[in-house]
Protein backbone atom coordinates (compact mmCIF):
# COMPACT_ATOMS: atom_id res chain seq x y z
CA UNK A 1 0.00 0.00 0.00
CA UNK A 2 0.92 3.75 -0.70
CA UNK A 3 2.33 5.38 1.95
CA UNK A 4 0.78 9.12 0.67
CA UNK A 5 -2.07 7.88 -2.14
CA UNK A 6 -3.51 11.69 -3.77
CA UNK A 7 -6.48 11.29 -6.22
CA UNK A 8 -8.02 13.48 -8.72
CA UNK A 9 -7.17 17.03 -6.70
CA UNK A 10 -8.44 19.93 -7.67
CA UNK A 11 -8.04 23.34 -6.63
CA UNK A 12 -9.32 26.89 -8.67
CA UNK A 13 -8.65 30.18 -7.47
CA UNK A 14 -11.60 32.20 -8.79
CA UNK A 15 -11.19 31.91 -12.64
CA UNK A 16 -7.68 30.32 -12.22
CA UNK A 17 -7.64 26.22 -12.32
CA UNK A 18 -4.44 25.79 -10.51
CA UNK A 19 -4.85 21.90 -9.49
CA UNK A 20 -5.93 20.04 -12.23
CA UNK A 21 -7.38 16.39 -11.31
CA UNK A 22 -3.74 15.63 -9.88
CA UNK A 23 -3.28 12.13 -9.17
CA UNK A 24 0.40 10.87 -7.50
CA UNK A 25 1.05 8.27 -5.17
CA UNK A 26 4.45 7.89 -2.61
CA UNK A 27 5.83 4.58 -1.55
CA UNK A 28 7.86 3.90 1.68
CA UNK A 29 12.09 5.12 0.18
CA UNK A 30 10.44 6.88 -2.72
CA UNK A 31 12.57 9.77 -4.04
CA UNK A 32 10.33 11.83 -5.93
CA UNK A 33 11.11 15.43 -7.78
CA UNK A 34 8.09 17.79 -8.61
CA UNK A 35 8.84 20.36 -11.29
CA UNK A 36 7.52 22.78 -13.77
CA UNK A 37 7.52 26.01 -14.63
CA UNK A 38 6.70 29.19 -12.36
CA UNK A 39 2.96 29.34 -11.58
CA UNK A 40 2.57 25.53 -12.38
CA UNK A 41 0.95 24.98 -9.40
CA UNK A 42 3.16 23.19 -7.22
CA UNK A 43 3.46 25.00 -4.32
CA UNK A 44 -0.32 25.27 -4.17
CA UNK A 45 -0.41 21.20 -4.58
CA UNK A 46 1.54 20.94 -1.81
CA UNK A 47 -0.44 23.41 0.54
CA UNK A 48 -3.49 20.68 -0.55
CA UNK A 49 -1.79 17.81 0.42
CA UNK A 50 -0.64 19.35 3.56
CA UNK A 51 -4.01 20.92 4.59
CA UNK A 52 -3.14 24.21 4.26
CA UNK A 53 -5.46 24.81 1.63
CA UNK A 54 -8.48 22.97 1.08
CA UNK A 55 -8.93 21.17 -1.89
CA UNK A 56 -12.41 21.68 -4.23
CA UNK A 57 -12.19 17.60 -4.77
CA UNK A 58 -10.07 14.63 -4.95
CA UNK A 59 -8.81 12.68 -1.88
CA UNK A 60 -5.50 12.67 0.32
CA UNK A 61 -5.07 9.24 1.89
CA UNK A 62 -2.15 8.96 4.08
CA UNK A 63 -1.17 5.23 4.70
CA UNK A 64 -4.77 3.91 3.99
CA UNK A 65 -6.37 6.87 6.00
CA UNK A 66 -8.60 9.67 4.28
CA UNK A 67 -6.95 12.55 5.67
CA UNK A 68 -8.57 15.08 2.92
CA UNK A 69 -10.12 17.07 5.71
CA UNK A 70 -7.67 16.51 8.27
CA UNK A 71 -6.33 20.13 10.00
CA UNK A 72 -2.53 20.54 8.97
CA UNK A 73 -1.42 19.51 12.52
CA UNK A 74 -3.41 16.43 12.93
CA UNK A 75 -1.69 15.48 8.93
CA UNK A 76 1.85 16.22 11.08
CA UNK A 77 0.88 14.02 13.73
CA UNK A 78 -0.06 11.01 11.52
CA UNK A 79 3.40 11.44 9.67
CA UNK A 80 2.75 13.88 7.05
CA UNK A 81 5.51 16.28 7.42
CA UNK A 82 6.84 19.58 5.05
CA UNK A 83 9.50 21.91 4.94
CA UNK A 84 8.85 25.76 3.69
CA UNK A 85 10.01 27.36 0.75
CA UNK A 86 10.84 30.36 3.09
CA UNK A 87 12.43 30.01 6.47
CA UNK A 88 10.67 30.15 9.55
CA UNK A 89 13.31 29.80 12.00
CA UNK A 90 13.49 32.36 15.39
CA UNK A 91 16.92 34.21 15.01
CA UNK A 92 17.36 34.39 19.15
CA UNK A 93 17.22 30.35 19.31
CA UNK A 94 19.72 28.04 18.84
CA UNK A 95 19.56 24.94 16.41
CA UNK A 96 19.40 22.72 19.60
CA UNK A 97 16.40 24.73 21.09
CA UNK A 98 14.55 24.37 17.60
CA UNK A 99 15.03 21.09 17.65
CA UNK A 100 13.97 19.99 21.00
CA UNK A 101 11.04 22.53 21.26
CA UNK A 102 9.83 20.13 17.69
CA UNK A 103 10.24 17.14 19.51
CA UNK A 104 7.99 18.23 22.55
CA UNK A 105 5.29 19.60 20.38
CA UNK A 106 5.66 15.80 18.91
CA UNK A 107 5.73 14.16 22.23
CA UNK A 108 3.08 15.96 23.56
CA UNK A 109 5.07 17.12 26.33
CA UNK A 110 4.08 20.89 27.71
CA UNK A 111 5.55 23.88 25.94
CA UNK A 112 6.35 24.90 30.03
CA UNK A 113 8.75 22.52 30.05
CA UNK A 114 11.01 23.30 27.39
CA UNK A 115 13.32 25.41 29.71
CA UNK A 116 14.27 22.25 31.35
CA UNK A 117 14.70 20.36 28.21
CA UNK A 118 18.11 20.12 28.90
CA UNK A 119 17.57 17.73 31.90
CA UNK A 120 15.65 14.86 29.45
CA UNK A 121 18.16 12.75 28.22
CA UNK A 122 16.08 11.29 25.54
CA UNK A 123 15.41 15.00 24.37
CA UNK A 124 19.02 15.73 24.16
CA UNK A 125 20.38 12.36 22.60
CA UNK A 126 17.77 12.80 19.95
CA UNK A 127 18.82 16.54 19.53
CA UNK A 128 22.54 15.57 19.47
CA UNK A 129 21.96 12.75 16.88
CA UNK A 130 19.64 14.88 14.51
CA UNK A 131 22.32 17.76 14.17
CA UNK A 132 25.30 15.59 13.92
CA UNK A 133 23.41 14.00 10.84
CA UNK A 134 23.07 17.51 9.24
CA UNK A 135 26.79 18.49 10.30
CA UNK A 136 25.17 21.19 13.17
CA UNK A 137 26.83 20.03 16.14
CA UNK A 138 29.43 22.76 15.74
CA UNK A 139 26.76 25.35 15.88
CA UNK A 140 24.01 23.52 18.38
CA UNK A 141 24.33 26.23 20.62
CA UNK A 142 24.65 29.07 18.48
CA UNK A 143 21.57 31.69 18.12
CA UNK A 144 19.92 30.71 14.29
CA UNK A 145 20.59 34.67 13.64
CA UNK A 146 24.57 34.48 13.40
CA UNK A 147 24.51 30.99 11.42
CA UNK A 148 25.17 30.54 8.00
CA UNK A 149 22.11 31.01 5.43
CA UNK A 150 23.06 27.72 4.19
CA UNK A 151 23.51 26.06 7.49
CA UNK A 152 19.78 27.58 8.66
CA UNK A 153 18.43 25.94 5.32
CA UNK A 154 19.97 22.46 6.58
CA UNK A 155 18.05 22.90 10.24
CA UNK A 156 14.71 23.61 8.43
CA UNK A 157 15.03 20.14 7.38
CA UNK A 158 16.81 18.76 10.45
CA UNK A 159 13.33 20.12 12.57
CA UNK A 160 11.10 18.37 9.77
CA UNK A 161 13.15 15.29 10.94
CA UNK A 162 12.41 15.94 14.66
CA UNK A 163 8.60 15.54 13.81
CA UNK A 164 9.45 11.53 12.82
CA UNK A 165 7.77 11.92 9.20
CA UNK A 166 6.86 8.99 6.91
CA UNK A 167 6.29 11.17 4.19
CA UNK A 168 8.50 14.29 3.67
CA UNK A 169 7.33 17.47 1.47
CA UNK A 170 10.18 19.40 0.36
CA UNK A 171 9.50 22.51 -0.75
CA UNK A 172 12.85 24.39 -2.32
CA UNK A 173 15.10 23.30 -0.23
CA UNK A 174 18.22 24.22 -1.50
CA UNK A 175 16.52 27.41 -2.67
CA UNK A 176 18.83 30.70 -1.88
CA UNK A 177 21.94 28.65 -0.88
CA UNK A 178 25.19 29.95 -2.26
CA UNK A 179 25.94 27.32 -4.94
CA UNK A 180 29.18 26.24 -2.48
CA UNK A 181 27.02 24.81 0.09
CA UNK A 182 24.47 22.89 -2.23
CA UNK A 183 26.70 19.76 -1.12
CA UNK A 184 25.88 20.20 2.64
CA UNK A 185 22.46 20.06 1.37
CA UNK A 186 22.55 17.12 -0.57
CA UNK A 187 24.76 14.78 2.09
CA UNK A 188 21.79 15.81 4.54
CA UNK A 189 19.14 14.74 2.18
CA UNK A 190 21.42 11.49 1.11
CA UNK A 191 21.12 10.76 5.15
CA UNK A 192 17.45 10.67 5.43
CA UNK A 193 16.15 7.19 6.71
CA UNK A 194 16.00 4.81 3.90
CA UNK A 195 12.06 3.93 4.12
CA UNK A 196 11.14 7.81 4.25
CA UNK A 197 9.04 9.09 1.37
CA UNK A 198 10.30 12.09 0.10
CA UNK A 199 8.85 14.61 -2.73
CA UNK A 200 11.02 17.60 -3.41
CA UNK A 201 10.11 20.75 -5.13
CA UNK A 202 13.08 22.52 -6.83
CA UNK A 203 14.73 24.14 -9.31
CA UNK A 204 17.72 23.16 -10.09
CA UNK A 205 17.24 21.18 -12.66
CA UNK A 206 20.76 19.38 -11.87
CA UNK A 207 19.87 19.02 -7.66
CA UNK A 208 16.60 17.66 -8.81
CA UNK A 209 18.15 15.17 -11.29
CA UNK A 210 20.77 13.85 -8.38
CA UNK A 211 18.44 13.13 -5.99
CA UNK A 212 15.06 11.56 -7.78
CA UNK A 213 14.54 8.70 -9.05
CA UNK A 214 11.26 9.93 -10.29
CA UNK A 215 9.97 12.91 -11.74
CA UNK A 216 6.41 14.08 -11.98
CA UNK A 217 6.31 17.74 -14.24
CA UNK A 218 3.25 20.18 -13.91
CA UNK A 219 2.45 22.53 -16.05
CA UNK A 220 -1.04 25.05 -15.65
CA UNK A 221 -1.96 22.48 -13.06
CA UNK A 222 -1.77 19.76 -14.57
CA UNK A 223 0.95 16.48 -14.71
CA UNK A 224 2.20 16.04 -18.49
CA UNK A 225 5.26 13.44 -17.44
CA UNK A 226 5.95 11.06 -14.54
CA UNK A 227 8.98 9.15 -15.16
CA UNK A 228 12.46 8.66 -14.89
CA UNK A 229 14.94 11.46 -14.57
CA UNK A 230 16.35 10.25 -17.57
CA UNK A 231 13.61 9.88 -20.00
CA UNK A 232 12.16 13.76 -18.48
CA UNK A 233 14.44 15.80 -20.77
CA UNK A 234 14.05 13.65 -23.91
CA UNK A 235 9.96 14.25 -23.17
CA UNK A 236 9.09 16.43 -25.89
CA UNK A 237 6.00 18.00 -23.67
CA UNK A 238 8.20 18.80 -21.12
CA UNK A 239 10.80 20.26 -23.29
CA UNK A 240 8.36 22.38 -24.90
CA UNK A 241 6.44 23.31 -21.64
CA UNK A 242 10.11 23.78 -19.29
CA UNK A 243 13.40 22.44 -20.08
CA UNK A 244 13.95 23.15 -23.62
CA UNK A 245 17.02 25.41 -23.43
CA UNK A 246 18.06 23.72 -20.36
CA UNK A 247 17.53 20.34 -21.99
CA UNK A 248 19.54 21.11 -25.86
CA UNK A 249 22.35 23.30 -23.32
CA UNK A 250 23.45 19.63 -22.25
CA UNK A 251 23.16 18.07 -25.55
CA UNK A 252 20.45 15.96 -25.07
CA UNK A 253 18.16 17.35 -28.31
N1 LIG B 1 -4.18 32.09 -2.65
C1 LIG B 1 -4.19 32.31 -3.96
N2 LIG B 1 -5.14 33.05 -4.54
C2 LIG B 1 -5.16 33.27 -5.87
N3 LIG B 1 -4.28 32.76 -6.74
C3 LIG B 1 -3.29 31.99 -6.23
C4 LIG B 1 -3.19 31.73 -4.82
N4 LIG B 1 -2.10 30.93 -4.62
C5 LIG B 1 -1.57 30.73 -5.84
N5 LIG B 1 -2.27 31.36 -6.81
C6 LIG B 1 -1.99 31.32 -8.25
O1 LIG B 1 -1.97 29.96 -8.61
C7 LIG B 1 -0.96 29.71 -9.59
C8 LIG B 1 -0.03 28.61 -9.11
O2 LIG B 1 0.77 29.09 -8.04
P1 LIG B 1 1.81 28.19 -7.25
O3 LIG B 1 2.50 29.07 -6.26
O4 LIG B 1 1.14 26.98 -6.74
O5 LIG B 1 2.81 27.78 -8.42
P2 LIG B 1 4.28 27.21 -8.32
O6 LIG B 1 4.37 26.18 -9.38
O7 LIG B 1 4.59 26.78 -6.94
O8 LIG B 1 5.15 28.47 -8.71
P3 LIG B 1 6.63 28.89 -8.29
O9 LIG B 1 7.54 27.93 -8.98
O10 LIG B 1 6.74 30.29 -8.83
O11 LIG B 1 6.73 28.83 -6.78
C9 LIG B 1 -0.27 31.03 -9.84
O12 LIG B 1 -0.85 31.62 -10.99
C10 LIG B 1 -0.61 31.84 -8.60
O13 LIG B 1 -0.64 33.21 -8.90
Amino acid sequence: MSLLDVRQLRKRFGGLVVTRDVSITLGKGDRVALIGPNGAGKTTFVNLVTGHVRPDGGTVLLDGKDVTRASPTARVRAGLVRSFQVTRLFSEMTPEEHIALAMLQRLGRSRRIFADFRSMPDVVDEADRILSLFNLSGIARVPVGAIAYGQQRLLEVALVMALKPKVLLLDEPAAGVPSADIALIERALAQLPADLAVLMIDHDMDFVFRFARKVIVLAAGGVIFDGTPQAVAADARVRQAYLGSYADDRGTA
